[in-house]
């Protein structure tokens, strides 16, 4: 036994308590232990309490000692840790969490214990967490995006909550998190257990009180929303308008991934595309349904750019796009009454013209759904009094997550070159680069709605960009259509912005009003 700070404990006992050990929490489990942390491990269900010991067993060197320890109970978790314990926890959002800590609580947990959560919970629910369990342990969380791959060999981190609880983890989550190279900004990989990234720039850094890492994480989860339906309208043009197969779109695509959209999710998306069917060995694609699932990070980014007034409108059309798909039998009935335009046929060179416009477009459009989520997390931050370093976000995805981008670089640099860049789109590099490239982007979405493909995302993304650089709106009637109906009072171009005006419509001489409040 060893005696640390008057507590006694094993020197067998373990580094880090895991609670959750599914798709996430199992394969976070094994890059812990892959990087030299003993882990003690519970979830309600025992099989995979099993499961990560036999994984354990299988993966590490014949005759050295177990790296996982499997506990049945909550109690005989906190028994296994080294105080103060450090217990990660990885279950479904929401009642889950608190369930996990109300059991911690009964089972003995101390004030000085750190409760870290990596699951994708609601940013205001880890502020309540954090207050409610004050002084029974501090409550700190880390979202975690990558999937099963990124939690094994290396997620993006992004971490938030108590700084004096942050200085005791930060070694683990940056041991464990995804490396990118600090010139390319490429993802340093290694898929091979045991064999961890040890060198280039960790994919964690700290963001800030509890409560801003989650925000974060929802809007990187916006992002990719966005970022995935733009690729699904890419593909749905060429499907459609184009009549290319699966196979012809996957090799657009792996071309693609060549040039400045090189990332994980067109890599991905080619991949789907490629996929045959194991039971009928169609392509795969085909035979999955139509209808997009979703667990609700995307609609919280939409919700809180309504709420906090920021403009994400590709984020959230993208979560409307999934709204749509759900009406699976609508649309089939839709699709048997309601007209739209004639199929064209295009030569050969016609569709290599419209693929080469495309591939521009899609890019321009990404980066206009990146500078709606920039500009969201901005907004927050506002208003919520946080100080989020946007060069340091972006560089915490470049590597490990799922919208993981080599483009993702040239966004660090904006912000490196300009704190108070106000929109990615003031950039000098991406100004241009939408300059270059708008005529393909504005000639895409034309071509898709003369052939009747929906392409939400892509339009609304232009429609923000158009909105962006106008500097006179069609808000000016609105406003006065608001005076009309309700009396809402409106500013003047002439006056200052403080004062209000209202004109009495109904007056026959209409006179003007100045509002003194
Ligand atoms: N899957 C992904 O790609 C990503 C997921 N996340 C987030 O990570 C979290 C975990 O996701 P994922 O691994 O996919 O989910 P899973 O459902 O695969 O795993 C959750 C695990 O937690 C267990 N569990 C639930 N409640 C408790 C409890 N009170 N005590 C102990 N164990 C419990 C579940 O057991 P049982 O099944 O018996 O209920 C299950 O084994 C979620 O918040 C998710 O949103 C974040 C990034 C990516
Ligand atoms: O957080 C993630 C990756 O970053 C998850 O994959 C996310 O839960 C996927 O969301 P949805 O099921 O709503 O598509």
């Amino acid at each position: 036994m060893q005696n640390e700070g008057g507590i006694q404990h094993d020197a067998q006992a373990c580094d880090i308590g895991f609670i959750g050990l599914g798709v996430m929490g199992s394969n976070l489990t094994m890059n812990l232990v892959d990087h030299g942390y003993r882990v003690a491990c519970f979830d309600l269900d025992q099989l995979k309490v099993e499961s990560i010991l036999d994984k354990d067993a299988s993966e590490r060197a014949a005759d050295s000692a177990p790296r996982v320890v499997g506990c049945s109970s909550y109690t005989e978790l906190l028994s296994k840790l080294k105080a103060p314990h450090l217990i990660i926890i990885s279950v479904p959002a929401g009642n889950p969490v608190d369930h996990v800590c109300h059991h911690l609580i009964d089972a003995g947990i101390h004030a000085d214990d750190i409760v870290v959560d990596t699951g994708n919970s609601l940013w205001t629910d880890s502020v309540a967490r954090e207050a409610e369990y004050k002084g029974k342990f501090i409550f700190f969380s880390t979202a975690v995006s990558g999937g099963e791959v990124g939690a094994r060999f290396g997620p993006s981190l992004m971490p938030s909550g108590n700084p004096y609880a942050w200085t005791r983890i930060e070694p683990v989550l940056k041991a464990i998190a995804a490396k990118a190279h600090p010139e390319t900004g490429k993802p340093l990989e290694s898929f091979i257990p045991g064999q961890p990234i040890t060198e280039g720039e960790p994919c964690a850094t700290y963001i800030g009180p509890i409560g801003a890492g989650h925000y974060v994480k929802m809007v990187h989860n916006g992002i990719e929303y966005a970022d995935m339906q733009l690729i699904c309208e890419t593909y749905h043009i060429m499907r459609d308008a184009l009549a290319m197969t699966p196979a012809d779109i996957a090799a657009v695509f792996r071309t693609w991934n060549k040039g400045k959209l090189n990332s994980y999710l067109i890599e991905i998306s080619a991949e789907v595309l490629e996929q045959l069917d194991p039971e009928t060995n169609q392509p795969l694609v085909d035979v999955i349904l139509d209808r997009a699932g979703q667990k609700g990070t995307g609609l919280w980014t939409a919700v809180s750019a309504l709420e906090v007034g920021s403009p994400a409108q590709t984020i959230t059309s993208a979560v409307f796009a999934r709204s749509i798909s759900s009406l699976k039998e609508e649309r089939v009935a839709a699709s048997e009454v309601l007209s739209g335009p004639d199929a064209v046929d295009y030569t050969e060179d016609e569709k290599q013209a419209i693929i080469v416009k495309l591939e521009h477009a899609l890019y321009c459009s990404k980066i206009c759904a990146y500078a709606q989520g920039f500009q969201l997390m901005a907004m927050a931050a506002k208003e919520h009094g946080w100080n989020l370093e946007f060069g340091e976000i972006a560089k915490i995805w470049r590597a490990g997550c799922i919208i993981r981008a080599v483009f993702l670089q040239s966004i660090s640099k904006a912000y490196e070159n300009n704190e108070e860049l106000p929109n990615l789109l003031m950039d000098p590099f991406f100004a241009e680069q939408i300059t270059q490239y708008q005529s393909h982007w504005r000639q895409s979405i034309a071509q898709a709605t003369l052939a009747g493909v929906p392409c939400p995302s892509m339009m609304s993304a232009l429609s923000y960009y158009d909105s962006y650089r106008t500097a006179v709106l069609p808000a000016n009637l609105l406003q006065g259509q608001r005076d009309y109906f309700g009396a809402h009072t409106y500013q003047r171009v002439d006056k200052p912005a403080a004062k209000k005006y209202h004109l009495e419509w109904s007056d026959p001489g209409r006179p003007q009003t100045s509002i003194k409040r």
